[in-house]
């Protein structure tokens, strides 16, 4: 059992209150729930109390000596980001094709000549467990430097049984011994592998009738994604994909309309996917009928900006009634960073999103677009003891001051876990430890 963590008089306390069962749309968006001179009680893990300094002093002020004090004064003080799409195990990096880019070689190009995701994958195939192990471990410790306490991670670089279950045995390990959460999602529908070139619907069965199943027969997979792309998967296969997914158990994702307009939108609607990422293509009726269904769009400014694209239109998705979310898309060709306050930085300046909305989008929507609304997210009683403290004491000015890492402090399961802005070394960060 940890010790009580009593953290005192933030300047502003963004609670995002009241949005446990569903994620925030239009001007809701812009509601963070701030607290000035905010304090948060955590015991055992659990947030127990929230509210202004005096409010908590006359609680539990007869328990200080108890808990460990962290003083917040002049900070800003978040629930713990969430990053609700990466591709955080795998193997090696791209900046080679990055070079290629830069003179000119687009992303589909290098793919479709057995690059891009194909390169990832002939790397990850190549490394052992405990290599993609520590490289995505140390991943994590920068994600956890950057405030991230909940991380998804998606397999998607084997495409063939053996790797695609390493990747996935990795990404529970991680979650075992690392602080991070990590949230698996079941990518196999990442590419087509070079093999089934000239028979993608062979490929297509392979998926549907024997990894799905096994997948989710050993539980090692709450999601099911598909790169839905001309040239990749169609919306047909798409269906097929993740409506086998669902038959067994798994929440249907889906890369959308990323490069071209594909329809993705409207298919990520039509089988109920919990989140739509990517949508820079997006079409109105797509994004309308992601509005109804309360399908999250998860945006990865991130990816844009490093392919040198056009963002998608967060502004447009808010005003349209999109539950809106961001994420860095982490992976080592259209998006090698685990910086998610930059991508927050780039929803303001490249999706007009406003500082306020990029906070919903990268804690309570993002907690939302992983089924974890009701535990992560926002800062109330009953959700985890997961909190991120900024060096800035306004959360306009986290935007504002951009490409710093304003990580002050990130407390997970309520135990201090970056202190300073560095790792606590005392930590084994275990969870068993932390817990
Ligand atoms: N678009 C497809 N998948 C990843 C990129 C993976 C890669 O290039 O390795 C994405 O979300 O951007
Ligand atoms: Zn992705």
């Amino acid at each position: 059992m940890s010790k009580a963590i009593f953290i005192r008089n933030a300047s502003q306390l963004v609670t995002l209150e009241g949005s446990s069962h569903a994620p925030l749309v239009k001007e809701a968006m812009s509601e963070l729930r701030m607290i000035e001179n905010g304090s948060v009680w955590i015991e055992d893990g659990i947030i127990q109390a929230v509210g202004t300094d005096e409010e908590l002093l006359a609680e539990y002020g007869g328990r200080l000596g108890e808990a460990e004090v962290v003083d917040a004064t002049g900070k800003l003080v978040t629930p713990g980001l969430v990053d609700p799409h990466t591709h955080l195990v795998h193997a090696g990096s791209r900046e080679n094709e990055f070079n290629m880019r830069l003179q000119g070689a687009t992303y589909m190009e290098i793919m479709n000549a057995g690059g891009g995701i194909h390169a990832t994958t002939s790397a990850t195939k190549a490394a052992s467990h405990e290599q993609l192990y520590q490289e995505s471990y140390a991943r994590l410790d920068q994600f956890l430097l950057h405030g991230v306490t909940t991380v998804e991670a998606k397999s998607g670089y084997g495409m063939e049984w053996e790797t695609e279950l390493k990747q996935l045995e990795v990404a529970k390990q991680l979650n075992e011994n690392h602080v991070v959460d990590v949230v698996s999602t079941f990518m196999g529908a990442h590419a087509i592998p070079k093999e089934f070139k000239e028979n993608p619907d062979e490929y297509v069965r392979l998926l549907v009738e024997e990894m799905i199943p096994k997948v989710a027969e050993l539980g090692l997979a709450e999601f099911n994604d598909v790169f839905c792309e001309h040239g990749v998967f169609t919306p047909e296969q798409s269906r097929i994909i993740l409506e086998a997914g669902k038959r067994h158990g798994l929440i249907p994702k889906i890369h959308a309309d990323e490069i071209v307009a594909y329809e993705g939108a409207e298919l990520a609607a039509e089988v109920g996917a919990i989140s739509a990422d990517h949508l820079l293509k997006a079409s109105e009726k797509g994004l309308a009928a992601m509005a109804e269904k309360g399908v999250v769009g998860v945006l990865l400014p991130g990816t844009a900006y490093f392919l040198m694209a056009e963002s998608a239109n967060g502004r447009k998705m808010i005003d349209t009634g999109v539950p809106v979310a961001l994420s860095t898309d982490c992976n080592p060709g259209s998006s090698p960073t685990v910086s998610l306050p930059f991508i927050m930085n780039l929803g303001c300046l490249k999706m007009g999103m406003t500082p306020a909305e990029v906070i919903t989008a990268a804690t309570i929507n993002a907690a939302h677009a992983i089924n974890r609304g009701s535990e992560i997210g926002s800062l109330e009683v009953g959700k985890k003891g997961d909190v991120t403290i900024f060096n800035v004491n306004n959360y306009m000015k986290l935007q504002y001051s951009y490409g710093v890492n304003h990580v002050d402090t990130v407390v997970k399961n309520g135990v201090v876990v970056v202190k300073g802005g560095q790792l606590c070394e005392e930590l084994s960060f275990s969870k068993n430890e932390s817990a």
